[in-house]
């Protein structure tokens, strides 16, 4: 199958690159950022020697003539304008950004009015472990945020045991390529370095997309107290969920229940950690609890299950491979 990326020249446009160059089904054939007229070695040294293609200044109408699928590694709110197009071109389309993640009056809320009516009602939530059957025949994927992911797939198997009209809290913890590569004054080494802070405690647009999936796949409404905080690393996510249950159940039990068929899953025995799971599509989890109290703790590399590798898990569905081809497996460690 030929596919298009678009965003090729940010973080995680880079990573769809390198997941689908050894993809065993997936064929690049368009790449484009918003300038064009470069070649993919000069927009990124480290291809040298690995892939010579020349870089197209994105349209939507020269993609379908050459790919029936495209990634979107673009900003929320340029994304939809080149999804519609695409769509309507009979292009399927995975799109990383938020555009088409949320209820229309949710995303208008938290993000601003949405060009793309139409489409997306139809969108399905690239979560695949919740989502698995809808992506089987959907042709507009909205992966999930990053920090969406860590904490949905920590909270989900626990919803129906948490206490009704108690607080959720989430402490998540992001490596600063999750801000793409734009330069700010947070991402300034001297700011970044042996530092660490929280930021948009109890504002982010992140929030209300854990909070409407909660709805949405358990049909529990929960306030969710979300603070996310930038850690002086590159890659890697951690989250921290605390709760309150109903029962002094078998957490451990519930959690292996969960994701007993899932490849992408690890249910863990001790806490997690960032180096586990840095260039994989895997999400660690562990549980523990103290009478009532819950802590779920979670991990992700933010570029890759929080964005490029789940993306192709998803493309994999949508086009009847096996969920787990050409997924990277293996973490950077040491
Ligand atoms: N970074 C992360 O960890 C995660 C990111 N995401 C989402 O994925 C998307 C991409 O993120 P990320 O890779 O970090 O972003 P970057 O800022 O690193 O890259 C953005 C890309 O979009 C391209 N672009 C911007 N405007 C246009 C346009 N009008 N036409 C064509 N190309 C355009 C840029 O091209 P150019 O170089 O020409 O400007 C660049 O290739 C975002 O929506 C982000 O929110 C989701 C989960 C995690
Ligand atoms: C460290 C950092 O800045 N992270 C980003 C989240 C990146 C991401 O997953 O999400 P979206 O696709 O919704 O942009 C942020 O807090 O906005």
């Amino acid at each position: 199958m030929n596919v298009a990326i678009i965003g090729a020249s940010g973080y995680t446009g880079l990573e769809l690159i390198k997941i689908l160059i050894n993809h065993p089904k997936f064929n690049i054939t368009y790449i484009a950022n918003s300038t064009g007229n470069e070649n993919v070695q000069d927009l990124h040294p480290c291809l040298a020697g690995v892939i010579d293609v020349e870089v197209s200044k994105a349209d939507a109408s020269e993609v379908a003539k050459v790919a029936d699928l495209a990634f979107l590694a673009l900003p929320h709110k340029t994304s939809m304008f080149f999804a519609k197009e695409l769509l309507d071109l009979g292009v399927k389309v995975v799109d990383l950004s938020a555009d088409y993640r949320l209820e229309l009056e949710t995303y208008e809320k938290h993000y601003c009015p949405h060009e793309d009516k139409e489409h997306i009602k139809d969108s399905v939530y690239g979560l695949p472990e919740y989502y698995k059957n809808d992506l089987k025949d959907a042709k507009l994927v909205a992966n999930p945020g990053c920090y969406p992911t860590a904490s949905l797939l920590a909270l989900l198997p626990f919803v129906d045991y948490i206490q009704e009209d108690s607080q959720i809290f989430i402490d998540a913890k992001s490596g600063v390529s999750g801000a793409g590569k734009k330069l700010s004054e947070v991402a300034h080494f001297v700011n970044l370095n042996e530092n660490h802070h929280a930021y948009n405690p109890f504002k982010h647009r992140h929030m209300p997309e854990i909070e409407e999936k909660v709805k949405k796949v358990k049909n529990k409404e929960f306030q969710i107290n979300f603070v996310p905080h930038l850690l002086p690393i590159t890659r890697g996510m951690l989250v921290s969920v605390f709760a309150t249950l109903k029962e002094e159940i078998d957490v451990e039990k519930v959690l292996e229940d969960a994701y007993k068929d899932s490849e992408f899953v690890r249910v863990r025995k001790t806490p997690v950690d960032l180096k586990s799971t840095a260039g994989t599509n895997f999400c660690d989890i562990f549980v523990s609890r103290n009478g009532k109290a819950l802590f779920i703790n979670s991990s992700i590399d933010n570029l890759l299950r929080g964005a490029s590798s789940q993306a192709v898990v998803n493309a994999n569905i949508m086009c009847g491979y096996e969920e787990g081809e050409g997924i990277p497996k293996i973490a950077y460690v040491p």
